[in-house]
């Protein structure tokens, strides 16, 4: 499992007065996806990108636009967000109102649909909603910020979700360092998001600072 970790910067944590280039500074360093984390004021503390900010990135991300939406209701933004062209979409389970609806809406777009989950969520609900998703995204904080230290107990879910989901995409975001992604990835984490320990450095840390978590989470590039 670990030859296939994925690590996947969180723009949250780069210059907001020049995302587009950051969007190509970290292909340049190596990274095949980028997060895109969507705020509300509403559902988290915290205010970030609308559907036009995701379409003007789109053009500047060369792989996997991995778009997630901290948003609540979801449902009436959903259309313009899966509009801007992202590749995969994740929704919280906790956002609702219904969100095996949301999810068939992100399928049948043409788009990869996520199902995020926060830390103090019970996994059963994924019981029902596995064979409907193609990403499993597992909040290591509480979202809004970046920044936060790992909650540990978030390692004991990724080990239960793995067990029940023995396929399935896992990633994990927020908190993620070069000390805990080895005892991520041995959980069960496929893709480690991570804001703070990709953009410290500035530009030229990327390269270093993407290959210094791949090698700690003991895969090969990706
Ligand atoms: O979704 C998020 C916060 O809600 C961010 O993606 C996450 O916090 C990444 O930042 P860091 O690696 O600095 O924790």
């Amino acid at each position: 499992m670990t030859a296939s970790v994925i690590i996947a910067p969180s723009i949250l944590a780069g210059d907001f007065a020049a995302l587009g280039a950051e969007c190509r500074a970290l292909a340049q360093a190596g990274a095949e996806w980028i997060h895109v984390d969507v705020m509300d004021g509403h559902f988290v503390p915290n205010l970030t990108f609308g559907p036009p900010m995701v379409k003007a990135l789109r053009p500047h991300v060369a792989g996997r636009l991995d778009l997630h939406l901290m948003i609540a209701p979801v449902d009436p933004l959903l259309p313009a967000f899966l509009e801007a062209g992202p590749d995969s979409v994740t929704v919280h389970l906790e956002a609702g109102p219904h969100v095996h609806r949301t999810l068939r809406a992100i399928r049948e777009a043409g788009r990869q649909a996520g199902l995020a989950i926060n830390p103090g969520t019970d996994i059963g609900a994924l019981r029902w909603l596995k064979d409907e998703i193609d990403l499993l995204c597992v909040m290591g904080v509480s979202p809004g910020f970046g920044g936060q230290t790992l909650i540990p107990a978030t390692i004991a879910k990724i080990r239960a979700l793995r067990e029940m989901a023995p396929d399935l995409p896992i990633e994990v975001d927020g908190g993620v360092t070069a000390q805990n992604a080895r005892a991520l990835v041995e959980a069960g984490a496929t893709v480690l998001v991570a804001g703070s320990a990709i953009f410290r450095g500035g530009p030229e840390a990327y390269g270093p600072n993407l290959r210094a978590l791949q090698a700690a989470a003991g895969g090969g590039p990706g």
